[in-house]
């Protein structure tokens, strides 16, 4: 379902004289459908890098990243759009949506993409909601005002309204209480139960041994330090 082969990025610092810095080289994992993968390495090894260039947004230096069978790299936008739309889903630490879109809507929004219905799309927002311990008077406003834990919460229902293939999990658990952890390592559980493909980075060691099959070590894929 996700398969990296031969993956490298370097930076490229244009305010500090063009200096190239090499962060990843010969990258390469795959994860199955069923499965769930989470990336380790001591700070700064390449796990955000990583993720962000099988996500889409930063463009490797060269190699293959293939999601259910579509080359990612080089891909024209209007692929990675599709793929992000019905394939790839993703739940990120922060939250970043438009002021005054309610929380409903805002974890709907995926659903209402892929051409469901207004009245469908709600009803599974709100049943992620409730579950997600998110309190009813909050559903119809604007997330941006919430706390952290409860933004953490809509971006997670927002990554699990529609069942998603590939799932990409960027510290999903990390401020939320014992209760909230515990709907999320369920939620993946099931995710995983259905067949997703699921790669994820998670500092909660807990967390990460109650939902990962396998482990990659990106430190391996450090530039001069490959094995
Ligand atoms: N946009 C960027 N511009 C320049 N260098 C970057 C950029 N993003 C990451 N890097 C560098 O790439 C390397 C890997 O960073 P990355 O954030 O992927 O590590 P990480 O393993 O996710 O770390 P942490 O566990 O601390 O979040 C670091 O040396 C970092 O400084």
């Amino acid at each position: 379902m996700i398969q990296v082969e031969n993956l490298s990025k370097s930076f490229t610092l244009h305010n500090q004289g063009g200096t190239v810095i090499p962060v990843m080289a010969g990258a390469a994992l795959h994860v199955d459908p069923g499965e769930c993968v989470g990336l380790v390495g001591q700070s700064g090894a390449g796990k955000s890098t990583l993720m962000r260039m099988i996500q889409g947004n930063y463009l490797p230096g060269g190699g293959s990243i293939r999601i259910a069978g579509t080359e990612l790299v080089g891909a024209a936008p209007r692929t990675v759009t599709a793929l992000r739309r019905g394939t790839l889903g993703h739940v990120s630490q922060f939250l970043r949506v438009l002021p005054r879109v309610p929380a409903v809507d805002v974890v709907a929004e995926p659903l209402r993409a892929l051409g469901v219905p207004a009245a469908t799309a709600r009803a599974q927002a709100e049943g992620l909601l409730w579950r997600l311990n998110i309190p009813r008077r909050l559903w119809a406003l604007s997330p941006t005002t919430f706390s952290g834990g409860e933004q953490q919460r809509i971006n997670i229902a927002r990554g699990f309204v529609h069942p998603y293939p590939v799932l990409l999990l960027d510290e999903p658990t990390a401020s939320l209480d014992a209760a909230n952890r515990q709907v999320v390592l369920s939620l993946i559980a099931e995710a995983k139960a259905r067949g997703a493909a699921i790669l994820g980075i998670f500092h909660d060691a807990e967390a990460r041994d109650a939902v990962c099959d396998r482990l990659v070590d990106v430190t391996g894929f450090t530039p001069g330090r490959a094995a």
